[in-house]
């Protein structure tokens, strides 16, 4: 492929019409205006993107997005009906300067700072550190929110699966019809393959991203079908010879010795499936692939299924396989796969035992699990609801919190310890044991030197005072490159398969027990000593002391 291609291909995996700048928050702009007008156009601000808790009771997620969110700083501009629609809008006492001030802002001065797409991250480590104009800066916020939070945690539940299935079993994502609304199932296509499915069913992701599309038929292909009468044209090719098959004598043939061998009676299969299973193998003779269930796995679909399979044989095609989308998916894979054994004995055929089984229905990670530990013998996975919608838990609570300005940190007191922002313009640092595992993640002051290889250094916990530990690293990531600045795209993102890569090889450098799906060692995130201090003198400046009376 041409670098052109390439680019064209790049351009393409980032389209997205509905992300624009009024695709916001009303209040970022009504701030826009507020600090507009109290004379803070020249103020500089840090705002830091982080999320407190990892999610689906796991102690890891992935982040994503990145690429999604330098797109829209790329594009980021009012148009004039934008500007319109916000004067009609807002109260009639904005002053039109304003306005124009609006019309005029891009990026250009904005620096954004970021961990790479598809690696492991951890609560409180930001995600993207944003510097620059406050009011443009404060104006991404929930736009950038937007972009991280359904990616990061899309990619997440979508690493998460792959883990449970193992390497050895293909995931295809079926879930645009489940999905919240078109762009929510779009974005979960792109970002289930990010994670580490193999293909969608959804068209236009695969046409966007180029992402594989598989998939299969539906029941009602099935059931569209009553009789053998309902087929017209019987007739193929041989594959090799040209010669006229007629694939509906052999299917019935078929039919009866594979009855024999398998002990099911063909009276009781059902003639209306035949007929479809006929109907889609003359129209997709190669890889020819069926879905069994619509009647009865036993008794019907996997005898119709083997009867087209050993016709299509005869006239030089293999099948694919078999889809099962209901009843018990361990006990029916099992006999499925026996079935194809038994044929494949019988008949001479080696092939026929390895036909891919798919199974799909309300599949999650604990039916994978499960189906795991009772001995399945499914080749591949599709799933739509529970994995598009993440319904194990729903969204990730990624927040954006002003860290500096002007120099000046800032820091965010809560009663909630965990919900105190950690102030100031910082780095973070990933910290690697002996054994090449990740140790720590280690958040330091800008200022301060990074820590070094072989160097021993104090990592507390950034809360509590006796947690903290010493740590030598044997190799030490220093989490951020700049990707924005100067308003154009500074590093550029990788395309997608190299962040569906980075997502594994990010993984493997993650200890097993951190991986775990019951109860997950947390990974420690840490502070330096120095800005332990600096968070805890901020804290002590800013809470207030209160008078007992
Ligand atoms: N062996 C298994 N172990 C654990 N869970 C399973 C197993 N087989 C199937 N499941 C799951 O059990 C659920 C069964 O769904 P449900 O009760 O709707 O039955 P069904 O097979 O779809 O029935 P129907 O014939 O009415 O369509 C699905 O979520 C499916 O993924
Ligand atoms: O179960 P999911 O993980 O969401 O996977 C997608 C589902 O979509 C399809 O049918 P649909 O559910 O629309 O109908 P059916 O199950 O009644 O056949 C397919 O057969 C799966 O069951
Ligand atoms: O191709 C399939 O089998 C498929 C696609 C979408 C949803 N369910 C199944
Ligand atoms: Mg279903």
């Amino acid at each position: 492929m041409s670098s052109e291609e390439l680019n064209i291909k790049r351009k393409m995996a980032r389209q997205n019409g509905i992300v624009q700048p009024l695709l916001t928050d009303l209040y970022q702009i009504t701030m826009a205006y507020a600090y507009w007008k109290s004379g803070k156009v020249n103020d500089v601000a840090v705002f830091d993107l982080f999320f407190r808790t990892n999610p689906f009771q796991g102690e890891f997620t992935i982040f994503a997005g990145l690429e999604e969110c330098l797109k829209f700083l790329e594009n980021f501009h009012y148009s004039d009906s934008d500007i319109q629609y916000l004067q009609q809008t807002l109260p009639e006492n904005i002053e039109p300067e304003f306005f124009a001030y609006l019309k005029d802002l891009t990026c250009k001065d904005i620096r954004v700072s970021a961990i790479e797409e598809g690696s492991v991250v951890f609560p409180r480590v930001p995600l993207l550190r944003v510097e620059g104009p406050l009011i443009v800066a404060q104006l991404l916020e929930t736009t950038l929110l937007t972009l991280v939070n359904f990616a990061s945690l899309m990619a997440t539940n979508a690493a998460r699966y792959r883990m449970v299935a193992g390497k050895n079993v293909s995931l295809l994502e079926f879930g645009l019809r489940r999905a919240q609304g078109p762009d929510g199932g779009l974005s979960a296509s792109k970002y289930a393959y990010i994670g580490g499915f193999d293909g969608t069913s959804n068209v236009l992701a695969g046409k966007m991203f180029n992402i594989p599309v598989r998939g299969t038929h539906a029941h009602s292909f099935v059931t569209s079908f009553s009789t053998l009468d309902d087929l017209h044209s019987v007739i193929i090719r041989h594959a090799e010879t040209q010669n006229s098959c007629n694939l509906l004598e052999l299917s019935i043939e078929w039919r009866k010795r594979v009855s024999a061998v398998i002990d099911i009676s063909p009276e009781e299969a059902s003639d209306g499936e035949l007929a479809a299973l006929i109907s889609y193998a003359l129209a997709f003779p190669s890889g020819f692939l069926a879905l069994v269930d619509t009647y009865d796995v036993k008794r019907s679909g996997l005898l119709n299924f083997c009867a087209v399979a050993l016709a299509l044989n005869d006239c030089g095609y293999r099948a694919g396989g078999i889809r099962i989308d209901s009843g018990d998916l361990a006990y029916l894979s099992v006999l499925a796969r026996e079935t194809f054994e038994s044929i494949a004995e019988a008949f001479k055929l080696p092939w026929f035992s390895k036909l891919t089984i798919v199974a799909s229905n309300d599949i999650n990670e604990e039916t994978i699990l499960s189906l795991n530990e009772q001995g399945h013998k499914i080749d591949t996975f599709g799933i739509g609801t529970h994995l598009v919608t993440c319904q194990r838990q729903p969204a990730l609570g990624c927040v954006y919190k002003l860290t500096e300005i002007n120099g000046q940190p800032r820091i965010k007191l809560s009663q909630d310890v965990g919900k105190v922002t950690i102030p100031g313009h910082k780095e973070a640092y990933r910290l690697f044991g002996a054994d090449g595992h990740a140790l720590i993640d280690l958040l330091q002051r800008s200022s301060e030197p990074a820590p070094e290889v072989g160097q021993k250094v104090l990592c507390r916990h950034p809360f509590q005072e006796s947690k903290r530990a010493y740590v030598i690293p044997s190799k030490v990531e220093h989490l951020y490159k700049v990707y924005w600045k100067d308003g154009i795209i500074h590093t550029m993102p990788k395309p997608l398969h190299e962040v569906r890569q980075r997502v594994q090889s990010s993984l493997r450098t993650l200890r097993q027990d951190i991986k775990r799906n019951l109860n997950p060692t947390p990974y420690k995130v840490a502070v330096s000593d120095d800005l332990y201090n600096f968070i805890h003198d901020l804290w002590l400046q800013n809470a207030p002391i209160g008078e007992l009376s």
